[in-house]
C-alpha cells in the first residue's frame, strides 16, 4: 500500500513508529504535513496540492491531527475521502471527539457509564448546577484543555462557585463533573484498534495531585482490564465513530466511566508501558480495511448519528 501520514512533524514518536511500521511490512509511508496541503473544493476531479504538486494517489490516510489544527486537518481529511481514498478515523468522527460536551452527550445517549456532568451558560444557574452534580467535591473543566490544563478540583461548593464565576466571566466554556473519588488519581487508557482493546495502561497521578496526565507528572504502568471496562471502551470507540482510539475510563463505586475518547492518541506511553507493537497493530488493521471494496469512491461508510 501506498499510505499518507498525515502530521506536522515527522519527528515525533508516534509518526516514526507508523512509518517504521508501514516500511517493515512492506508499505510506502510519506509524512504529509497538513498544514501545506491546499484544495481546489469546486474542481470536478477533487484533488490536494502540496509543496506546488498535485499529490499522488493513496490507498489509505491515517490521520495524526493535533488539537490546534483540528479544523483545517479535517477540512483536509475530507477532501482525502471526497477523492474515494481510506482514511483510518473520519473527519466528523475526529471532529465530534474534539468537543467533550458533544461526545459525553453522544455515548450518554449510547448508554455508556459516565460521572455525572452539567453545563450551564448563565451565572445565574451556579448554585443550581452545583446541585445537580451532587456538590463538592466536583471537577471544573474548560473544554478546549488539554494535558490536565484547565480541569480544576474544588474541594468545597464555595470554591465551586468561585471558580465557575471566573470561567464564565472570561467567557470559556466550561463543564462540571462529580469528582470520582474512589479513582485514587488513576485512570485507564485503553487503546481500541478496530473492535478489540490491544492494550492498556493505567496512570496515577503523582504524590498530591489528582490528575493523572503523564504531563502532569503521573506514572503509567500495565493493568488488567475487566471484560466491562473493555466492552464499555469498544462501545466508546463505536459510538464515536473511531477505529483507532484512545478511550479513558475511571473505576468509580458504580462501574467504569467514560472520560473521553481520544481520536489520535499518542503511541508513546502506551508501548512503553505495554512493550507492545501498536504502531504494526495500526498497519495490520489498515490492511485489512483498506483492501475491502467500497461501493462509491465518494460516499463515506455510514456514520453514527450526533
Ligand atoms: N470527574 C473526575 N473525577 C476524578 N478525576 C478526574 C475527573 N475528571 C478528570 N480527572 C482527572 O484529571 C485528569 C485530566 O482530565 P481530562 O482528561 O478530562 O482533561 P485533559 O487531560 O486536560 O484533557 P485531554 O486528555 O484531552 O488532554 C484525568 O486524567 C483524571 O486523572
Ligand atoms: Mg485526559
Ligand atoms: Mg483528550
Amino acid at each position: 500500500m501506498h499510505i499518507a501520514l498525515l502530521s506536522r512533524n515527522r519527528n515525533l514518536y508516534s509518526t516514526r513508529r507508523l512509518i517504521e511500521a508501514g516500511e517493515s511490512r512492506g508499505h510506502s509511508v510519506r509524512v504529509v504535513d497538513t498544514l501545506r496541503c491546499y484544495m481546489n473544493i469546486a474542481s470536478h476531479r477533487p484533488s490536494i496540492h502540496y509543496k506546488g504538486q498535485e499529490l499522488e494517489h493513496f490507498d489509505a490516510v491515517i490521520p495524526r491531527i493535533g488539537a490546534s489544527v483540528t479544523f483545517y486537518g479535517c477540512a483536509v481529511l475530507r477532501q482525502f475521502e471526497m477523492m474515494g481514498t481510506y482514511v483510518l478515523n473520519d473527519s466528523v468522527a475526529i471532529t465530534r471527539s474534539r468537543d467533550k460536551l458533544r461526545s459525553l452527550q453522544l455515548l450518554s445517549r449510547k448508554g455508556l457509564g459516565l460521572p455525572i456532568t452539567g453545563f450551564a451558560h448563565s451565572p445565574d444557574d451556579i448554585p443550581d448546577l452545583i446541585t445537580m452534580v451532587k456538590g463538592a467535591p466536583l471537577v471544573i473543566k474548560l473544554l478546549e484543555g488539554t494535558q490536565g490544563i484547565g480541569v480544576v478540583l474544588a474541594e468545597t461548593n464555595q470554591a465551586a462557585e468561585s471558580v465557575i464565576q471566573a470561567f464564565m466571566g472570561m467567557k470559556a466554556n466550561i463543564m462540571v463533573q462529580e469528582y470520582i473519588k474512589e479513582a485514587k488519581g488513576a485512570d485507564i487508557r485503553c487503546l481500541v484498534v478496530g473492535d478489540k482493546v490491544v492494550a492498556s495502561m493505567k496512570r496515577q497521578a503523582a504524590e498530591g495531585e489528582f490528575r493523572s496526565n503523564l504531563h502532569r507528572g503521573g506514572s503509567a504502568s500495565v493493568i488488567r482490564i475487566t471484560p466491562e471496562e473493555r466492552s464499555t471502551a469498544i462501545r466508546a470507540a463505536k459510538a464515536m465513530g473511531l477505529r483507532v482510539a484512545g478511550v479513558d475510563l475511571l473505576r468509580s463505586n458504580h462501574g467504569p466511566v467514560i472520560m473521553e475518547v481520544n481520536s489520535s492518541p499518542g503511541l508513546q506511553g502506551i508501548e512503553t508501558a505495554t512493550g507492545k507493537d501498536i504502531a504494526g497493530l495500526i498497519i495490520e488493521h489498515l490492511e485489512k480495511q483498506a483492501s475491502i471494496p467500497r461501493k462509491a469512491p465518494n460516499k463515506a461508510p455510514p456514520k453514527p448519528k450526533g
